[in-house]
């Protein structure tokens, strides 16, 4: 069976305090060993994560990574450096990086495959728009953006990577997937896969994310095909980020 999955992006936000706040919240938290839980903070935070969760089972991300080896990249960071430094887990294609940053589907495919060559394990990042919901081109625009990454990989390495289905008209919206509206979704990427490779789409974690919380969490991670949750602002509060790995057991 897949292995839940509860992954805290803080996004550029957070401070010292908080880093210090959940390491003594997760060592009291008694989490499931059935469980994997990922903590992504600005990079800044890193270091001190990694300090105040050396003694839980709590594994570092980050938020982005250059698809560079190394070299004149002003501001950036490599798979290479992450890895180096103890980080498991890098998102890719994350919807903020697509829309502010101009990442394109090749972008994200470059940042995937240096992400898998330094030996991270990649979160993929896909969603849809509220224009391309509203217009019935939901699972197009999913599956489009899953082939562009996916399909020129080697089995080995589409193994390695965990998918997150983050509508964008959910994210920091208040306004959630039913949970009926991400299974669907969910589903239909677990089938995509099947279509390649069936023992791997079985095997593959499909994370949701969009405004998912303490209150909404349990529901949407009982879905079939929803394996965990890439979780925004509610990761940035103890209580609800606890609460939402507790519902995930
Ligand atoms: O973008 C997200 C996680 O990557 C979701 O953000 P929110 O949970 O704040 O909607």
């Amino acid at each position: 069976m897949r292995t839940p999955l509860i992954a805290g992006n803080w996004k550029m936000n957070g401070s010292h305090a908080l880093v210090e706040a959940f390491g003594r919240a997760f060592a009291d938290a008694a989490l499931p060993d059935s469980l994997e839980v990922v903590m992504l903070p600005p990079f800044p935070y890193l270091e001190a994560a990694r300090g105040a969760l050396a003694n839980v089972s709590v594994r570092l991300g980050a938020q982005t990574l250059n698809p560079s080896h190394a070299g004149a990249h002003t501001g950036e960071v490599s798979g290479g450096m992450l890895k180096e430094f103890g980080v498991d887990y890098v998102l890719v294609g994350h919807s903020e990086r697509r829309e502010l940053y101009r990442e394109t589907d090749d972008d994200v495919y470059d940042r995937l495959l240096a992400a898998l060559n330094a030996g991270l394990h990649p979160i993929l990042c896909v969603g849809e728009t509220l224009e391309a919901r509203d217009a019935g081109h939901t699972n197009d625009v999913v599956l489009r953006q899953i082939g562009h990454a996916l399909a020129p990989l080697e089995p080995e390495q589409r193994a390695r990577v965990t998918i997150a289905y983050e509508p964008v008209w959910a994210i920091g919206t208040g306004r959630t997937a039913t949970p009926e509206q991400a299974q669907e979704v969910m589903a239909a990427i677990r089938e995509y896969q099947a279509g390649f490779d069936p023992g791997l789409a079985q095997a593959m974690r499909l994370l949701y994310g969009g405004s998912m919380n303490a209150a909404n969490a349990a529901e949407l991670l009982a879905q079939p095909d929803i394996d965990g949750g890439l979780v925004g602002g509610a990761s940035l509060k103890v209580d609800d980020f606890l609460a939402i790995c507790h519902s995930a057991r």
